[in-house]
């Protein structure tokens, strides 16, 4: 064979080989799209869809739009560094993985995939309690810093076992979710008969296998595992077994940041769980500023929800998070192209973010005040 052909060759199967489409998509929310070509559309509809109206699901994304971002101008921006560190790790960016489950439903290599494209990019990866990769195999097959997201099971035992054996394989952190004692109504998966496949960290301890002829499986499994009477005072507990700094995940009020401090935990996450749990809650970037103002830079403060484009990240930085973390579009760069897909989301993100950095005369994520935006509560921009 010809080297020319030969070489033609090589490039067809790289091209098959890392499912290049016919135009590549040039921002995350495209990856969506692909996703949806890709699945079955019980996963589609699992992974893109909100709870009940799925009003906060529209509001996650949308209130990022109502904020602008202020320019300062004629700043040298030659340089521009957006690394910054999270409890203490340096990392990339101020982007992180946001657990979610189930990641071979997306893609045969699950969340080893989405380990490796997180080392790839020196971002840290939240690995979800329900992952479909047993931990310790997550762990093993990367290098990248992961932190531990827990549900507490009325099964105490097995939440006590899990955050052992993530401390174990070295993870770094725990993440409570606060905001699930029960699952939120999404009425695709209930219309679709969503059902959830066994979930492997749990092999030989329980059957996640759970049947309803009632509607989603996962809405059965979850109101059959999960904890609903785990609240604050339990924390103790949670401290009582592991030696891993823990982040409560879904504080949304100034209220609960509080009780955050008094509970004396390392970190906060203001998430809504992707709008998936209460309908109508707010969307998270509209009460970042609040829940900052109540911690009072005592402990960080992430946020998750309708992040899209580095420009929200931009935005979420000057309302004062440490970092954000994103969570659909992960999956849906895991389904349209597995580990490749999902370097490119994560790619794509801190591009956007270096460059609206340049523009908005920022060299360094530390340059980002609450001055660089305005809010629909700001003065207006102008007065017609
Ligand atoms: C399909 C899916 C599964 C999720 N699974 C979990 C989970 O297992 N644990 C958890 O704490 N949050 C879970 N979440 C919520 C995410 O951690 C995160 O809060 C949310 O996805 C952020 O919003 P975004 O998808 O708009 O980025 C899940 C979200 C989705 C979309
Ligand atoms: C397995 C599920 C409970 C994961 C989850 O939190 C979700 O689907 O939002």
């Amino acid at each position: 064979m010809s080297v020319a052909m030969n070489c033609i060759m090589r490039s067809c199967s790289d091209f098959f080989l890392k499912g290049y489409m016919a135009a590549e998509p040039v921002n995350v929310t495209e990856f969506q799209e692909l996703a949806r070509q890709a699945l079955p559309k019980m996963y589609y509809d699992y992974y893109a869809g909100g709870a009940e109206d799925q009003y906060t699901l529209k509001e996650n994304v949308e209130a990022f739009h109502r904020i602008n971002i202020l320019p300062r101008v004629l700043v040298d921006v030659g340089k521009i560094d957006i690394s910054t560190s999270i409890l203490g790790y340096r990392t990339s960016a101020p982007l992180m993985i946001a657990p979610t489950g189930m990641h071979k439903l997306a893609h045969p290599e699950g969340e080893v995939a989405t380990a490796r494209a997180a080392a790839a990019c020196d971002t840290i990866m939240a690995v979800s309690f329900s992952s479909s990769c047993p931990l310790e195999e997550v762990a093993s097959s990367c290098n990248a810093i992961r932190f531990f997201q827990l549900y507490v099971y009325k099964r105490r035992d097995i939440s006590a076992l899990l955050v052992q054996r993530a401390e174990r394989s070295g993870f770094k952190a725990v993440i409570l979710t606060a905001d699930t004692p029960r699952l939120g109504r999404r009425e695709a998966d209930i219309k679709n008969k969503m059902i959830a496949p066994p979930l492997r960290n749990f092999d030989g301890l329980i059957s996640t296998d759970v049947v309803t002829d009632k509607g989603s499986n996962l809405a059965a499994y979850a109101s059959a595992t999960f904890d609903a009477s785990f609240c604050w005072k339990d924390i103790t507990w949670l401290k009582s077994i592991t030696n891993l700094p823990i982040l409560i995940k879904g504080v949304l009020t100034p209220e609960d940041a509080i009780k955050a401090l008094e509970v004396g935990v390392s970190g906060i996450i203001v998430s809504n769980h992707g709008a998936r749990q209460l309908d109508y809650s707010p969307a998270t970037i509209s009460v970042l500023e609040e829940v900052v103002e109540a911690v009072q830079g005592k402990i960080p403060v992430l946020l998750d929800g309708g992040v899209r484009r580095g420009t929200d990240i931009f935005k979420a930085l000057a309302l004062g998070a440490q970092a954000v973390m994103i969570g659909r579009p992960v999956l849906f760069g895991l389904a349209a192209n597995g580990e490749y897909g999902v370097k490119r989301v994560i790619n794509m993100l801190k591009e956007e973010l270096e460059l609206s950095m340049a523009l908005a005369g920022t060299c360094t994520v530390k340059d980002i005040t609450r001055g660089h935006v305005r809010t629909q509560h700001d003065r207006p921009l102008c007065k017609i």
